[in-house]
């Protein structure tokens, strides 16, 4: 990519819209009332989506931007899976009738820290409460270092179909920087572990831009990587917010790779994936040709949820336990992030939202631009506005930033079509962010778009 191009877009703190409107819009006027509303409101026979947290760690990743904490003690996850239990009743009792379920993801924090007895008793209180089908697919949030062939049975036993592996960096230098010592058997030996239980579709995250990476280190951990034939890879810059998680303090900013440092670092890791054999999905994804996720994006029909690109197309995406985000018709809830104060609701009886936020005609006109843009790096706004009924002169014609971004020739506009030129993929957040209402005021919170 041109270097003015990256520094004029590239460094800009820009969100990574896995929600239009993004989190940090929500707020604590939308809580518990609206989301048991919303419940009641939810159609039979209309399929949900399921997220559940759990957001407990052994050990800490100086990088991690998650919702987590570390606990060497099992009491708190028991505690926590109690309190998990009741509020998955909980809602269950405000929905007027058993729903189908499209998908379920557990996330975390570490989903694997629970026992195998504990995460199949977790699946099955969800099958008691929703219908499941052949084709509900499971996904599960896993850390390689501590995945026992035992856990690995139990997810095949409980129905998992997919499996996300945090592997990050195989770069010793790296692995020491961020506090995560992870050797290559130990992922491949989860991966195998997982395959033989049943599990047939594996991710595994990677993360450049992290201290002390180089292009080099970042092609070798992608070869390596590749070596244990992954179906999908997620590739994410590194987000360095120190001042919104304390524990990225520990990272040596001395060290961290700059803005054109880590865009070559990115194009690497896209080039060694692709010529192995990988299509690139979206901004940073990766699958194998007969992946879902690519069969999707060829048919135009790719989605982006708070879990990156998804094939998952349901419209209600309920979500148990602390920080949880959940997407309703009338738009979204998000759980208290303190465990603790996530516990106190529930034990009261009451649904945990902290907050939440209801979507107007016009979020949901700009959020589904955003999605296509994000999803396809082009979108019909002429054809959307359309479909909502809405002229859309005054999004494109009256846009300074599109105009801008034109201008630059990072996007090119023919008959209300916006599309943006593969070599500038990197910078799809900038001409998102051209049609987010909200940009100006959410600008600072986010981290660098490159
Ligand atoms: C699995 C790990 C998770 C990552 N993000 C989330 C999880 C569960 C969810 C999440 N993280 C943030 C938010 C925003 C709202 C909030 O509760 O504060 C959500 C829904 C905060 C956040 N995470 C990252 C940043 C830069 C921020 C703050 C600003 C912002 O909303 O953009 C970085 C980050 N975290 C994760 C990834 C993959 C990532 C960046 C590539 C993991
Ligand atoms: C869920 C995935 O999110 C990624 N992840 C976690 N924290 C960060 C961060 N600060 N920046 C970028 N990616 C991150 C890791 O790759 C993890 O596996
Ligand atoms: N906690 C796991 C890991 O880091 C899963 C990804 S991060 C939520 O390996
Ligand atoms: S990256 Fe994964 S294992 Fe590391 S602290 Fe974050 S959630 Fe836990």
């Amino acid at each position: 990519m041109p270097p003015t191009i990256l520094e004029k877009y590239g460094e800009a703190r820009l969100p990574r819209y896995t929600s239009y409107p993004t989190a940090p819009r929500f707020s604590p006027a939308i809580g518990t009332g609206a989301y048991g509303d919303w419940l009641q409101q939810l159609a039979c026979n209309e399929p949900v989506s399921l997220y559940l947290h759990i957001p407990f760690c052994r050990s800490m990743c100086w990088y991690c931007g998650c919702h987590t904490s570390i606990t060497r003690q099992d009491r708190p996850i028991l505690d926590y899976l109690n309190v998990l239990h009741d509020e998955i009743r909980m809602v269950a009792q405000r929905i007027p009738q058993r729903l189908p379920v499209g998908e379920v993801h557990f996330g975390g924090g570490t989903p694997t820290i629970v026992s195998p007895a504990e995460f199949l008793a977790l699946t099955a209180l969800l099958r008691d409460h929703y219908d499941f089908s052949d084709r509900t697919g499971i996904a599960v949030e896993i850390d390689p270092r501590r995945l026992t062939a035992e856990m690995a049975l139990a997810l095949g036993a409980a129905g998992v179909t997919r499996a996300s592996l945090g592997v990050q960096s195989f770069d010793p230098v790296v692995q020491k920087a961020i506090n995560r010592i992870q050797t290559e058997k130990q992922t491949a030996e989860a991966t195998d572990n997982l395959r033989r239980a049943g599990v047939g579709g594996i991710n595994f995250d990677l993360i450049y831009g992290l201290p002390h990476q180089t292009v080099q280190s970042c092609i070798d951990t992608a070869n390596a990587a590749i070596a244990m034939l992954p179906d999908r890879f997620a590739v994410f810059g590194y987000a360095h917010i120190p001042s919104f998680k304390k524990h990225q303090r520990m990272i040596d900013e001395a060290a961290l790779p700059d803005g054109a440092a880590r865009n070559a670092q990115a194009e690497a890791i896209a080039e060694t994936l692709t010529a192995a054999g990988y299509r690139q999905i979206g901004l940073d994804h990766f699958a194998l040709p007969g992946d879902d996720l690519v069969k999707v994006q060829e048919a135009g029909r790719l989605r982006r949820n708070f879990q990156g690109y998804t094939t998952d197309n349901c419209e209600t995406l309920i979500g148990f336990g602390a920080s949880a985000i959940g997407r309703m018709k009338g738009g979204y809830v998000q759980n208290e992030v303190a465990p603790g104060l996530y516990a106190q609701h529930i034990a009261s009886g009451k649904l945990a939202t902290a907050k939440g936020y209801r979507l107007t005609a016009e979020d949901r006109l700009r959020a589904d631009i955003i999605e296509r843009l994000m999803c396809d790096f082009s979108a019909d706004v002429g054809a959307i506005c359309k479909a909502h009924g809405v002229d859309p002169s005054a999004l494109l014609a009256g846009n300074g930033r599109l105009k801008q971004l034109a201008n630059d020739g990072v996007v090119t506009i023919a008959d209300g079509v916006v599309h943006v030129s593969r070599e500038h993929r990197f910078v799809i957040r900038a001409v998102a962010a051209a049609f987010d209402a909200y940009i100006d005021q959410s600008a600072r919170t986010h981290s660098k778009a490159a």
